[in-house]
């Protein structure tokens, strides 16, 4: 019996080894073995395969050890895989490496460290245990290369796994990719306090305050029959201050304690019944129904302020009631926070969540309560459908338009809206597609026929939809009747909104202050060292910084080529705008939302909250504001300049731009049903424009759709994207010429864009070009991409270029 393994390294295909007459009874496709590959090192396998022969005359190792008893993936998730990768063309060893957390799949080189404050009983240790907690007592941590020296390697993941089901080692992750546990404040009162209590009373004679705390707190004590008291608890009600506990603290009476709660917290609370929904909403559910019975997917449109979560909500009631499972995804951690506390009221605890933010540890519980079926409801990003659900029967990908559900720099880059069309195929579950700005591609099928078409045109409650006013910036600049970025009209606008005591939206997708430094004598600015990039002057933070890499550098006091002191700034961003939205409104609470301001810890929660409490009157971001702002008294978005989002290479531009808009807008008179968007441009008569302003969605799309059919692009054509990178220059232009020569072998001219420096030449040190590939969609589709296929394998033969980095984009 030989076992088809795939190791969690980036080689393409499967291994195989030989399985020992001692574990034929127990390797199952879908279970983890223990394997050596490459001299000594041992890597923790997936079986993929079983076979009775060989194909060629192999030799194959033996496997050193099975891991699971039961399969950890089942069946239609191996399928799944293998069409990942297959059809995105990555290895699935580098699937297999981003899907799994670090503990499942450990390596020579994963280290381990112990537990944090473990207390260890070493009696129920085997001898194994013991000496590699001995080892870890010496040393802080150790790899599983070192241990193997006195373990054997035989005994050696069970000894791992062992030690960190009782929680006294764990693998040891990245720092800085670790996820900050949450942490919370408890009271406890000290020993001895209790039963001399008269006595300390007495003491606090002349601190009244102080002793009412005491007393409040001993009192909830004996209520909650608990040791220990959140902070947040005792608090509750505003009697007391910071400073009564400090006093209390401080004579020795009281205690503060950070305590760590798992992020996981199961919702323990009372079920709420879902709201009624509209009769438009009843509508659309009983369309979505019909959709689903006919096996089709289906796309929900459904405006801004619709209510589709409260649509989402009854499906998964549905399914709950049916005993069925469903995953729930979202674009960002951000999105799946906000959806958890709403849906944790409906379904309780068995909803879970997952991300890549979690720590290995939380990753493993998660992984364990699905097989389980202790989750039944999970929501997640991305990686979430790669999880080994026992079964499924809904998927719902919300907002299925984001570019976040394709992240083209990761090398494991499926479409998570496609991929997850192909798992509800395979699972034979229902798909749900959700957003109130399709993609175009969802748009395309749905008017195909190929997905069934739920529109959903109003709010709840009836509210109208914001209107769209574009203003003729230039006309304002020659009238001479602007301030800052804006018009004297839009100013105008804003104070209005601003009087009624409402909010205002300032969207510009720039992060910064300026794009960029300029010497005014010789025209000197600085580039980042590692990228073909201009530095962006960041003015909060006093730096230049390279968006690509993340390289910071101070900003210069004079020019470092001709040391003139004469510095502009050029290139207006988010940072410049809400310095001006400031000045320009002295009296107005403004506040600013971008990746640079939100790095705090609690800084989504604090601006979630000083806008609930309408502290904040205008808030200046980028596309950040854009997603699931949904508070009742923003009446106005203004987008200052609108037309840096249509200048950008991309062909999905102008689509990207309404969908932008529109989302923006969507946070809009959600209450009022009056909310307005003001666009300035310098471009009004631009079809774009125009169509945005009568809100036809429709007719965008039309318009959209005709655009990319006159130029030959998706969904009318599929594009393959072909990056390749080096440190060298002139290396990856050579090879890149190469690959080009062969692709010319395999397909007509017309499709092959390129070989051609890529718009920026270097990131990171390493140069870049690039080659698209335009083919037709349909059933040649595959053919091509097989042919594809031979053409990068047999680049990849040419030993001179095995340096070179390539990475496939499909479906760009
Ligand atoms: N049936 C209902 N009963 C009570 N409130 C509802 C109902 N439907 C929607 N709402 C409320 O209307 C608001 C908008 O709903 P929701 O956030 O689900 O919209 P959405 O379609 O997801 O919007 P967006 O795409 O703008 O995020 C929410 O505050 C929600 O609580
Ligand atoms: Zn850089």
């Amino acid at each position: 019996m030989y076992a088809h393994v795939i190791l969690p390294l980036n080689l393409k295909g499967t291994f195989t080894y030989e399985i020992p007459e001692e574990f034929r009874a127990s390797v199952f496709e879908g279970c983890r073995v223990l394997v050596a590959f490459g001299g000594t090192k041992i890597y923790t396998g997936l079986v993929f395969g079983l076979s009775s022969t060989l194909k060629e005359d192999l030799c194959p190792k033996p496997i050193v050890s099975v891991l699971d008893k039961e399969p950890l993936l089942g069946t239609a998730h191996i399928q799944f895989y293998k069409w990942l990768s297959a059809y995105y063309q990555f290895s699935l060893g580098e699937l297999y490496r981003f899907a799994f957390p670090s503990s499942l799949k450990l390596e020579s080189e994963t280290i381990v460290r112990p537990y944090a404050g473990a207390q260890i009983d070493w009696k129920i240790l085997d001898s194994n245990e013991v000496y590699l907690m001995q080892a870890l007592s010496v040393q802080s941590h150790i790899s599983l290369k070192e241990i193997q020296a006195f373990i054997p390697k035989k005994h050696l993941i069970q000894t791992i796994r062992s030690l960190i089901e009782l929680h006294y080692i764990e693998i040891d992750e990245k720092i800085g990719e670790r996820y900050v546990p949450k942490e919370v404040v408890y009271l406890e009162v000290n020993s001895g306090i209790k039963e001399n209590l008269a006595h300390v009373l007495l003491n606090l004679k002349r601190a009244p305050k102080q002793q009412q705390l005491l007393l409040h707190i001993l009192q909830l004590l004996e209520e909650t029959r608990a040791t220990r008291l959140k902070k947040s608890h005792v608090f509750k009600n505003n009697d007391f201050g910071q400073s009564h506990l400090k006093g209390l603290v401080e004579k020795g009476y009281i205690q503060e304690l950070l305590v760590q709660i798992d992020r996981i917290e199961t919702y323990d609370k009372e079920l709420q019944q879902t709201p009624e929904l509209s009769p438009q909403q009843q509508n659309a559910l009983a369309s979505i129904t019909e959709g689903l019975a006919s096996k089709m997917p289906v796309l929900l449109d459904g405006v801004t302020g619709s209510g589709k979560t409260h649509i989402y909500m009854e499906l998964i009631l549905d399914a709950l009631h049916q005993d069925e499972n469903v995953l729930f995804l979202v674009p960002e951690i951000a999105l799946a926070k906000q959806i958890t506390q709403r849906l944790e009221k409906i379904v309780g605890s068995v909803l879970g969540f997952y991300h890549s933010k979690l720590t290995d540890f939380e990753k493993v519980e998660v992984w364990k309560k699905l097989r389980l079926n202790e989750i039944k409801v999970l929501i997640g990003t991305r990686q979430a459908l790669l999880l080994p659900f026992p079964s499924l029967k809904l998927i719902i990908v919300d907002e299925e338009h984001d570019q976040a559900y394709r992240p083209r720099e990761h090398a494991v880059n499926y479409n998570t809206r496609d991929a997850a069309l192909m798992m509800g195929h395979m699972y034979n579950a229902a798909v749900v597609l959700g957003s109130a700005t399709p993609s175009l591609e969802s748009y395309y099928l749905a008017q195909k026929g190929k997905i069934h078409y739920v529109e959903l045109a109003v709010r709840y409650g009836q509210g109208a939809l914001p209107s769209y006013k574009v203003h003729d910036y230039k006309k304002a600049l020659e009238e001479k009747t602007t301030q800052g970025e804006f018009s004297n009209q839009t100013l105008k606008e804003m104070e209005h909104v601003v009087e009624q005591d409402n909010q205002v939206l300032v969207l510009h997708n720039r992060r910064g202050f300026a794009n960029v430094v300029e010497c005014g004598a010789c025209g000197h600015v600085t580039y980042c060292s590692n990228c073909d990039v201009v530095m962006t002057y960041h003015k909060a933070s006093n730096d230049l910084k390279c968006h690509y890499c993340g390289n910071k550098s101070a900003v210069p006091v004079k020019c470092p080529k001709c040391s003139s002191v004469q510095l502009i700034t050029k290139g207006i961003g988010v940072e410049q705008i809400y310095e001006q939205v400031n000045q320009l409104f002295p009296q107005v609470e403004v506040r600013r939302m971008d990746v640079d301001a939100m790095r705090s810890k609690f800084a989504y929660e604090a601006l979630f909250e000083s806008l609930a409490q309408k502290e904040t009157q205008i808030l200046v971001g980028t596309q950040m504001i854009s997603k699931g702002l949904d508070f009742d008294h923003i009446e106005l978005v203004v987008v200052p300049r609108a037309d840096q989002l249509l200048y950008v290479q991309d062909f999905r531009a102008e689509e990207r731009a309404y969908q932008l808009l529109t989302q923006v807008g969507g946070r809009a008179g959600r209450v009022s049903g009056k909310g307005k968007v003001i666009i300035q441009t310098f471009n009004p008569t631009n079809p774009f424009f125009e169509l945005l302003q009568k809100q036809k969605q429709h007719a965008i799309y039309q318009y959209l759709l005709a655009e990319r059919r006159k130029f030959h692009y998706p969904p009318f054509t599929k594009i393959v994207f072909i990056e390749l990178r080096h440190r060298r220059e002139d290396k990856v232009q050579r090879a890149s010429q190469y690959l080009g020569s062969l692709l010319q072998q395999f397909f007509h001219p017309a499709t092959i864009l390129g070989p051609e420096k890529s718009p920026i030449g270097r990131i990171n040190l390493l140069y870049q070009y690039q080659i698209m590939l335009k083919f037709p969609r349909g059933k040649s589709y595959k053919k091509h991409k097989e042919l594809l296929e031979n053409a990068i394998d047999a680049f990849a033969q040419v030993e001179a270029y095995r340096s070179i980095k390539t990475k496939i984009i499909v479906d760009f």
